[in-house]
């Protein structure tokens, strides 16, 4: 059902600048969206956050490495859009609770629940996420509950198989959990695509404190991709990958 999605959304892709992936250059940025873009520095973001952060944001200068934004929310036009391109239109809520749905991970009030910036190195095929887990999403007293890792792991590892292959879902995700992290402090996040198999990605990371001293957590993902014409064009640039993801699904994949 999912790969017959790929006639309908071969023409969208194509009006977007994309014929067959031939072309990967965006038709708008980031910045034209009126969107708020979340990755950037906040009052909330501890000191080894900030520090970190502006480590990778020199990295960037010479273009080896990007960072990723990120939104919080489709507008009801892009949500319309990607659920007809994946979903044969079938709308999953009700109209009216579309505008009011948001992306998880970026659904609570600064400082309490996510706070991160990704960041995605063209040459190295890698993503790293800097992030630093806020007040509610403690676990046992102290520290990270594991789901709040778990949710990172997937969107880190789902924004890495976007930009490898285009719109995925998680099929299915293995975590070891190795360390408890205390809550607040600060983690970074190292992926890599394992190998691609088809419509399906193998990627896998690990979660490390910024002294990479402690390794918190390690985590595999299958991820499929959701239309093969997709699978046809890899290595999305990340201007590429925004446009079609603010297209389809404002900030990535799924709700992504
Ligand atoms: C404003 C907005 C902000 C945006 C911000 C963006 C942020 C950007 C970050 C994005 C990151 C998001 C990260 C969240 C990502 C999710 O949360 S996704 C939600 C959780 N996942 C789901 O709900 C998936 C539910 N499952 C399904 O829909 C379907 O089972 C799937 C996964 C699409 C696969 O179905 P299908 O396409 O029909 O696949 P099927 O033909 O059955 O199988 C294809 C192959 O996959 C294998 N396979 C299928 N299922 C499995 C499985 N569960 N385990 C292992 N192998 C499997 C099969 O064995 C088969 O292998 P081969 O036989 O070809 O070797």
């Amino acid at each position: 059902m999912l790969r017959s999605c790929a006639a309908r959304l071969r023409p969208l892709l194509v009006a977007h600048g994309r014929p067959g992936g031939a072309r990967l250059t965006s038709t708008f940025s980031f910045e034209e969206v009126t969107q708020k873009d979340h990755a950037l520095p906040k009052p909330s973001w501890s000191k080894d956050l900030r520090l970190l952060f502006d480590q990778f944001m020199k990295k960037c200068e010479d273009g080896s490495w990007e960072r990723l934004p990120s939104c919080s929310r489709h507008s009801v036009q892009r949500f319309q859009n990607f659920t007809k391109a994946f979903f044969s239109g079938s709308i999953p809520v009700k109209e009216e609770q579309i505008s009011q749905a948001k992306f998880f991970p970026r659904s609570f009030e600064d400082g309490l629940g996510f706070e991160y910036a990704m960041f995605w190195s063209k040459d190295e095929k890698r993503i790293v996420c800097l992030f630093q887990g806020g007040l509610y999403l403690q676990g046992i007293p102290g520290f990270l509950h594991g789901g709040a890792l778990v949710t990172l792991i997937d969107t880190t590892l789902g924004t890495h198989a976007m930009l490898a292959g285009g719109a995925v879902m998680t099929a299915n995700l293995s975590i070891n959990f190795k360390r408890p992290m205390p809550l607040c402090s600060v983690g970074v996040i190292n992926t890599q695509l394992d190998k691609i198999e088809g419509r399906k990605l193998f990627v896998s990371c690990n979660i490390q404190s910024v002294d990479e001293k402690t390794v918190y957590t390690e985590g595999t993902g299958k991820k499929l991709l959701l239309s093969s014409c997709l699978a046809s064009s890899l290595s999305l640039s990340p201007s590429f990958f925004f446009s079609f993801v603010l297209v389809y699904n404002p900030h990535m994949p799924i709700n992504f």
